[in-house]
């Protein structure tokens, strides 16, 4: 696609966040009905999915270095946004799993992509395929009549003629042989129009197109010159300040220098004296350019003292009043929120403000902006210089004219006021509170157990101990999976729907992929610092946490206990273990830490044959190794688990807050894999091979299962067959009778096993409450129902049990 098309995709995607801003900065409401608030939520969040798709897409082609940068920061304040929805949804629905099929039927969305507007040429076409196929089928009907009757009546002619001479028993056989040959001919012929007519995808219809192609090389040209725009623009931004450093330099102090003096003259006549010139700290000199009377300045850095003191008093008599006030306050909180129940209210968001000013980046610059001039779409040097001319007048004030002026007010003062003395006590003051700052960060600061060596050393270290590995290269697109089409609607008939494999992977976008890949993402929004990945063997866990790592170019540790076994032993083994481990994954940003199997870390109980690998050896270590982790600080701790069972709850989820528990794949999942996994393999799907079927039989079996079955009929020699024996269902039955499904009972153990997880226990207690206030409600209608008919007076009750009646409508 050319520059404007991708120009485009941004306007459009700014101008629908518009749209949502407005939306936005209403006060909230607070909301009562349960339902009502998850659609809110719910449509706010697949809008600014649309849009980071746009936006997301137009980042990764434009080639204008100046544009991009506006982009990512509206970009990250959308990430984080989506982020921030997702967290309200799980507090508000209890669960990790949302179902907006609704939603998207609402907007005429598909759940995987936006849908583009059909062309009416294209609608056309569609029609035209379908009409001419009803009219093939009436025509195939009549005739297979008028065949069938001709049948009839040869047959009652010939079993009037007794005699068979050898030309007609050749004729016979001539008629055969030729009917043989001409269906066969009519097959062929049939398929080949079939194809042209557009109703049967092409033999190599899997191939990528060359038109495909062609896009692919031109998006990887547009990265190239991404990259030599952004140079250029890096260059320009330091050529561009020395220049004016060199040319406007001079003016700019100067201009400065006039300024303050001025300010120090109406200072002198306003108050009679002049004014003290603020420290460094407070700013400098750059609180005169806001456009403030002198007076207000001089006012101003009086309050701020004033403040100052009365806080530092404030600070005494609340450690006083504290344990007297809590007690009470709890008290009256309480009264309140039983008053007002309030109903649900969206968050304050952390990243509003961040989009906005990025959107209002786009309006002031770029939205009208001429163009003409740069058809291949390099930085645009007017707006260098407009953004390093306020740098390069920083720079001067700051490192330049503030010295100058701070000397000259105090020769002033000296010869004008004759004033000694002041700052100079202020001056020591603030040097004694410095020291002991020092002092204390000092005493703080932990001990680098590998001070004196570098991080490649470490790095090489941790490799050649296999603790770092190098991930598989497999993308997220790479885990198929369908979605669940009808999760809303079996909500809304109060059944729970199970989740879906496209499901996992959004989550595993919105957990992993965002906090990891952006570092303000990972700073502002609510903090994932621990992930669990469970589910029955063979669903993808190991391989969404190769994914992740592929997608963020994270390093990958492995802490399995299986690994660690035997590496630095004992515990001041351990500690270095871990320090290095950290360290490195500090150092190098975004970092995976993967635990895999992790119930062995957390067993109840630890079974003899694993008692020689010490499994427990990291479980004290966790939680405090999670809580140094910083916002800032983009590490991810993964574990994955087959039987979490055979852990010990308690300290699992002290580790793990978020907890995702992958299903077996369902029946469209498993019609995606069969097709995927059999191509993938080498394998070509035919009319012979029955996939439904297939997909129907092995209820149960999860991905690897799968796999395995495919790998195991497609060897050479049956790939080289291919072409005279086309593939059938049949054959994959016998590999996949050799394996163990996922049986009822082990999925009802995960169910358990997850509902007493924090989340699972708080979900299981409202729908409790939910059923009992259905029940009360329902009882009381019937009192209602039963008094009135007795005509006993009016009673008036209210209505409880909203969001469960709502839900069963
Ligand atoms: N959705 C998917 N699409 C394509 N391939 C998949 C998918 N899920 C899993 N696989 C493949 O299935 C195989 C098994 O997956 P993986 O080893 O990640 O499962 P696991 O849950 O970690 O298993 P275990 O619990 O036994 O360790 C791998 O080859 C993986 O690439």
């Amino acid at each position: 696609m050319s520059n404007s098309a991708y120009n485009k995709i941004w306007v459009e995607a700014q101008e629908a966040l518009d749209h949502l801003l407005k939306q936005e900065i209403k006060p909230p409401r607070p909301e009562k009905d349960h339902l009502v608030a998850f659609q809110t939520l719910g449509t706010f969040y697949v809008k600014y999915v649309q849009i980071f798709r746009n936006l997301e897409s137009a980042y990764d082609q434009i080639v204008h270095p100046q544009k991009r940068l506006v982009i990512r920061q509206v970009l990250d304040g959308v990430m984080g946004r989506i982020l921030e929805l997702k967290h309200e949804m799980v507090e508000l629905e209890l669960s990790e799993f949302h179902y907006l099929d609704d939603i998207l039927q609402d907007f005429k969305l598909s759940p995987k992509e936006v849908l583009k507007p059909m062309s009416i040429d294209e609608a056309t076409r569609i029609i035209q395929i379908a009409e001419r196929a009803r009219q093939g089928r009436l025509r195939a009907s009549f005739m297979k009549e008028i065949y069938l009757e001709e049948q009839r009546l040869k047959r009652i002619r010939h079993l009037g003629e007794v005699a068979i001479n050898p030309d007609v028993a050749a004729i016979c056989i001539q008629k055969r042989w030729r009917g043989y040959i001409q269906r066969k001919k009519t097959k062929r012929e049939r398929e080949e129009e079939l194809i042209f007519l557009g109703m049967v995808p092409p033999p190599h219809f899997q191939k990528v197109s060359a038109a495909k192609q062609q896009v692919q090389v031109i998006n990887a040209l547009r990265c190239k010159i991404q990259e030599d725009h952004e140079i250029e623009y890096q260059q320009a931004l330091v050529q561009i300040k020395d220049t004016l450093k060199e040319i406007e330099g001079p003016d700019i102090k100067g201009s400065l220098q006039e300024v303050i003096r001025q300010w120090f003259i109406e200072c002198r006549h306003a108050t009679g004296q002049f004014p003290d010139f603020p420290t460094q700290k407070a700013g400098g000199s750059t609180a005169l350019f806001a456009q403030k009377t002198p007076e207000q300045v001089v006012a101003e850095l009086a309050a701020k003292e004033e403040e100052k003191a009365k806080k530092k008093k404030a600070k005494k008599k609340a450690k006083k009043l504290k344990v007297k006030k809590k007690d009470k306050t709890k008290g009256k909180r309480k009264g309140k929120d039983e008053e007002e129940a309030p109903g649900w209210k969206m968050a304050p968001s952390h990243f509003l403000s961040e989009i906005a000013g990025g959107h209002q980046t786009f309006k002031d610059i770029w939205q009208y902006r001429d163009e003409a001039w740069n058809f291949p779409q390099r930085h645009d040097p007017e707006l260098v210089k407009e953004e390093k001319r306020k740098e390069v007048e920083e720079e001067i004030r700051e490192q330049q004219v503030d010295e100058l002026m701070r000397q000259e007010l105090k020769n002033l003062k000296l010869a004008v006021d004759r004033q000694k003395g002041k700052q100079r006590k202020t001056k020591k003051g603030g040097k004694k509170k410095s020291r002991k700052k020092k002092r204390k960060s000092r005493r703080k600061k932990k001990k680098d157990l590998t001070a004196d060596r570098t991080i490649d050393s470490l790095y090489k270290e941790l490799v050649e101990q296999g603790l770092l590995l190098k991930p598989k290269k497999v993308y997220l697109s790479d885990y198929i999976g369908e979605s669940n089409y009808l999760g809303a609607t079996l909500h809304q008939m109060d059944i729970e729907p199970m989740p879906s494999l496209s499901d996992v992977q959004q989550l595993i976008v919105l957990y992993g992929v965002l906090p990891l890949g952006s570092q303000t993402v990972h700073e502002k929004a609510p903090v994932v610092k621990s992930l669990l990945l469970t589910g029955p063997a063979g669903v993808g866990k190991k391989m969404l946490v190769h994914a992740l790592c592929t997608e963020t170019g994270a390093n990958l540790f492995n802490l399995s206990a299986d690994n660690i076994a035997e590496k630095y032993p004992g515990k001041k083994g351990l500690r270095m273990m871990l320090h290095i481990v950290f360290k490195v994954a500090r150092q190098l940003q975004p970092s995976v830490v993967w635990i895999g199997d992790t119930e062995k870390t957390f067993y109840k109980k630890v079974p003899k044959a694993d008692k020689q690998i010490k499994p427990l050896r990291l479980k004290r270590r966790l939680p405090s190794l999670l809580k140094s982790l910083k916002p800032a600080e983009r590490i991810l701790i993964i574990g994955t688990s087959r039987c979490p069972f055979q852990a010990e709850l308690k300290s699992l989820c002290r580790v793990y807050k978020k907890i995702i528990l992958i299903p077996k794949p369902d029946y469209a999942s498993r019609l995606v894999l069969w097709r995927h996994i059999i191509l993938q393999n080498g394998g070509s799907i035919t009319s012979s091979l029955n996939l439904s079927c297939l997909a129907k039989v092995t209820d149960g079996f999860t991905q690897g299962h799968i796999i395995y079955a495919v790998q195991t009929v497609l060897n050479e020699r049956r790939i080289q067959q291919l072409y005279r024996k086309p593939l059938t269902a049949v054959e994959f039955i016998g590999p996949l009778a050799t394996q163990v499904p996922v049986y009822r009972e082990e999925e009802e153990a995960f169910k358990v096993w997850y509902a007493k997880t924090p989340l699972g226990k708080k979900r299981e207690n409202a729908l409790k409450e939910e059923n009992q206030d259905n029940q009360k409600g329902k009882g009381k209608e019937k009192d209602k129902g039963k008094e009135k008919d007795k005509g006993k007076g009016k009673v008036k009750k209210k209505e409880k049990g909203k969001r469960g009646k709502k839900k069963k409508t």
